[in-house]
């Protein structure tokens, strides 16, 4: 029987971690989660109903109230609603609300890879692997400038690159399960990486490690 196997892939914004937690979902038969959809989702739910995500009270209620088709990856996309996922991100008795569902998606078989910024830290702190992915800031920013291009958008770089350190200054500074390297996490830095190399260097090292632990215990 395979092993469960629980892959965490944490990083900033648009370091291409749900690109490649995709791609390794595919690649090793798991299921995926993206987690930022749900804090996006909350958000979404806020502007809605003309509610400040900055509303701490008010995104906790939000957050307890969520439902399965609020999480519609289409409608959760743009740097606004990105900006409202990290404020209601901040307040611990949101990520509480929202943890559950995450644990229990990481629990079912045959095992699962999700994406976000506390999986290796917080969610499934016993995952089988972690995955650190990161990319220089200009680079994260000229893929999310290119992303909106492609979507129809009329982005600036300027204003992508500084929504995106605003975004990662808050998501760092959290009291709460801030955006940290786990200790046994391990680090990618796809910079001058494709997605293709991204996926090929993370998957080299995935089954390198599995072949190790194999033998180790064969
Ligand atoms: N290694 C890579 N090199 C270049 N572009 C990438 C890479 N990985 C992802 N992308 C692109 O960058 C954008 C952001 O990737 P995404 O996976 O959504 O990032 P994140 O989930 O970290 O926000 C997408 O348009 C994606 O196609
Ligand atoms: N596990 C997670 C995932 C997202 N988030 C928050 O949700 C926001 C949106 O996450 P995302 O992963 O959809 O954003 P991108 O990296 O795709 O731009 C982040 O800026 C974080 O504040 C979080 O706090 N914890």
């Amino acid at each position: 029987m395979n092993p469960h196997l629980v892959i965490a892939v944490d990083g900033p914004a648009a370091s291409g971690k749900s690109t490649l937690a995709k791609r390794l979902a595919l690649h090793f038969g798991l299921r995926f989660l993206d987690t930022g959809l749900l804090y996006r989702a909350v958000a979404k739910a806020m502007l809605d109903h003309d509610l400040d995500p900055g509303d701490a009270a008010a995104a906790v209620r939000t957050a307890e109230e969520l439902e399965a088709e609020d999480v519609q990856p289409n409608r959760l996309k743009g740097e606004a609603i990105g900006q409202g996922a990290s404020k209601v991100a901040a307040v611990p008795a949101v990520r509480a609300a929202l943890l559950p569902f995450q644990r229990r998606f990481a629990a079912r078989p045959p095992g699962a890879v999700l994406a976000g910024r506390d999986v290796g830290t917080v969610v499934c702190p016993d995952a089988t692997f972690k995955l650190f992915v990161t990319a220089s800031e200009e680079e994260r920013a000229r893929r999310r400038y290119e992303e909106l291009r492609q979507r129809g958008e009329a982005p600036i770089y300027a204003a992508v690159l500084a929504e995106l350190r605003e975004r990662d200054r808050r998501d760092s500074d959290r009291a709460v399960a801030p955006m940290r390297v786990a200790p046994d996490a391990w680090v990618l830095d796809s910079t001058g990486l494709d997605a293709d190399a991204a996926f090929e260097a993370a998957r080299r090292y995935i089954e390198s490690q599995l072949e190790r632990r194999h033998s180790s215990v064969a």
